[in-house]
């Protein structure tokens, strides 16, 4: 057990897909996979293994934002051994080419968080996504015929910003959109020498102010999980 997910050794497999919401995890669980067992409910923060197509596989919640998502991919590495990590989360898009709906792979994540400034000092990390998960990734939504955009996204501190056109200077840069995230996720990853890849369907837009419904989020949501578990 570690300080916030109450499992033994053992309950979670080596694959893990991590969305923010802790009840799109038990979505997950109980839509997906076979013979699912809740192994953590700490701070609601719903954690489960099951099967998909007879692999062992885990889903758990990470919460909204950086330092959420640092402690339980922190501990899902340390403490359980976990060796690939595949984040299943919305963004919202910065390009008007990049629509609601659509599935974005996140082939590098920016970031306004300061998380790494304090380990490079004024020296900058580029948080990348493992290649063969990427390249995986890629061939799978080609073979599912699911339509997919890869490149750099902004993991964002900041959901509601005072500045509207806070987004132009980052979409200048091509960033695809944002989320909060995956920079911490890539990071901690590389630190530990796992796998990790963020795959995002896009809930609403910067750029043209639209935003899917929940029934819309559902149905698109699926697309991405097929990729992620296929990956596992
Ligand atoms: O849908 P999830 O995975 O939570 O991801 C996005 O949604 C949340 C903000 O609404 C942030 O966590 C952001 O990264
Ligand atoms: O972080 C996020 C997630 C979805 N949509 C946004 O605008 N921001």
């Amino acid at each position: 057990m570690s300080i916030h997910i109450d499992a033994l050794k053992g309950d979670i497999a080596e694959a893990v897909l991590l969305p923010g919401d802790p009840l799109r995890a038990q979505w997950i669980a109980t839509t997906f996979l076979e013979n699912p067992k809740l192994y953590n409910d700490v701070r609601g923060m719903l954690g489960y293994t099951g099967y998909y197509k007879g692999k062992r596989v885990s889903v758990q919640g990470t919460g909204m934002g950086v330092p959420s998502i640092s402690i339980y991919t922190n501990e899902l590495i340390r403490e359980f051994g976990v060796k690939k990590l595949i984040r299943v989360g919305s963004a919202g898009s910065y390009q008007p080419y990049v629509k609601i709906r659509d599935i974005i792979l996140a082939m590098s994540a920016s970031t306004n968080s300061s998380i790494n400034r304090f380990t490079f000092e004024s020296e900058d990390f580029a948080p990348t996504a493992d290649f063969n998960l990427f390249m995986n990734a890629v061939n799978i939504a080609k073979d599912k015929k699911i339509p997919i955009q890869a490149g750099n996204i902004l993991t964002s501190d900041i959901f509601y910003h005072e500045n509207p056109d806070y987004y132009k200077k980052w979409a200048k840069y091509g960033i695809l959109c944002v989320e909060m995230e995956t920079a911490a996720l890539y990071t901690i990853a590389a630190r530990y020498n796992v796998q990790a890849l963020s795959i995002l369907t896009i809930s609403d837009s910067l750029v043209s102010k639209e935003k899917t419904t929940s029934e819309e989020r559902e149905s698109t949501f699926k697309e991405m999980i097929d990729i992620a578990l296929e990956l596992v």
